[in-house]
């Protein structure tokens, strides 16, 4: 596994080796000794997967403290652009993004460790989105911005993306209190 750092500190991209040969492909999408070796203290509780349709935007969604997830994600088919926002207000990279896109092309990873927004575009038809979360899900503690958000100025190449009723409802990065 190769893990390379991105501008937003903490917010990693893992590239993990892959054996091709006469049957297709192998890789291991998870080695929690890799983690440990690399001092990435995560204690991953809960798998999740979506399923989406291409032009779909999910987020940008976060959970609050003290139910606050890290999250280790990728595409299992399909392709994304996964996007990542700073919200850690202490932080000299607050409020800024970064985006990658993961497919089962490249088999990228992204590693998300509390105190970020996420979200992605859906870049293919039929795109499953697969995460490891590291809190379970408590609905309660569901916090998010509104992915259209000025401030953030995040470019998705789409201005009409299908996005869910509750996340056209989320609030706008400037009316929005971090909670962490
Ligand atoms: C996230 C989640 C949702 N649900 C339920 C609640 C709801 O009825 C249904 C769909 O939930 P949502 O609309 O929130 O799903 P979705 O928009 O895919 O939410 C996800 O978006 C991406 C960007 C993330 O980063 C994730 O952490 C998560 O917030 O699934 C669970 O039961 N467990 C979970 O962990």
């Amino acid at each position: 596994m190769q893990i390379t750092p991105t501008p937003l500190e903490g917010v990693l991209i893992f590239e993990p080796r892959v054996f091709h040969d006469s049957r297709g492909y192998f890789l291991e999408s998870f080695n929690k000794k890799v983690l440990k070796e690399n001092n990435l203290a995560f204690d991953f509780v809960q798998d999740n997967q979506s399923l989406s349709q291409q032009n779909t935007l999910r987020g940008l969604h976060f959970q609050a403290p003290p139910y606050a997830q890290a999250k280790l994600v990728r595409v299992a088919r399909g392709a994304v652009l996964d996007v990542v926002v700073d919200i850690r207000k202490t932080s000299p990279t607050y409020g800024k993004h970064f985006s990658i896109v993961l497919s089962d092309e490249n088999n990228l990873q992204l590693l998300i460790p509390e105190g970020f927004a996420h979200g992605f575009l859906v870049i293919e038809n039929n795109t499953v989105f697969v995460y490891k979360c590291s809190q379970y899900y408590h609905k309660e503690s569901e916090g998010g911005i509104f992915w259209a958000d000025k401030h953030l100025a995040i470019d998705w190449g789409t201005d009409n993306p299908i996005v869910s009723e509750k996340d056209q409802l989320l609030p706008q990065f400037d009316s929005f209190e971090s909670p962490f």
